[in-house]
């Protein structure tokens, strides 16, 4: 069985060497789409019966280790040296500085790496994130799945 849950949160960021608009400093309204996959809870009484896993607690591992990390920041490519000395130089700025440019394509492996391990820690083999699917616009996305390289 699979399941998902969908969060949304707002970062700036931009691609330093893009060819036109997204070398500019901009932000998007970015939504993640995460995908477990496991067994229905048949546990009689168990708080999760009738579950793969409760979606709130999906959702409260995702702001813990990713979401509210992302969320009003600014996402910078550790490469993009005049904008990460921009942003060090403004007090107490939300800056996430990532090994790889942030296209929809990195922030979605870099979200599945992360939210992988937080998900296993807790719950094991007894589920498994399938997919995250990271909207950067409502007409753009990219795909991270277990399957893919
Ligand atoms: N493969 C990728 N291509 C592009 C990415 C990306 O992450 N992966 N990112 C961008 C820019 O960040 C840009 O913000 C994309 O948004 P936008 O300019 O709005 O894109 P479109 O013009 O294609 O969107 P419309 O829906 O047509 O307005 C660029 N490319
Ligand atoms: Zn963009």
């Amino acid at each position: 069985m699979l399941i998902t849950r969908r969060l949304e949160f707002d970062a700036g960021h931009r691609i330093p060497n893009h060819g036109s608009q997204c070398r500019h400093l901009h932000g998007h309204r970015y939504a993640l789409e995460i995908t477990l996959a496991g067994a229905i809870v048949a546990t009689e009484g168990a708080r999760e019966q009738g579950m793969v896993m409760d979606f709130s607690d999906v959702k409260a591992i995702a702001r813990e280790v990713l979401v509210d990390r992302w969320d009003h920041a600014f996402l910078v490519y550790e490469g993009d040296r005049v904008v990460v000395d921009l942003l060090a130089a403004l007090p107490e700025h939300k800056t996430v500085v990532l090994p790889v440019v942030p296209t929809a394509e990195h922030l979605a492996e870099e979200a599945f790496r992360v939210l992988d391990a937080a998900y296993r820690e807790r719950y094991g083999g007894r589920l498994g994130l399938q997919r995250v699917r990271l909207y950067e616009t409502p007409n753009n996305w990219a795909d991270a799945t277990r399957a893919a390289d």
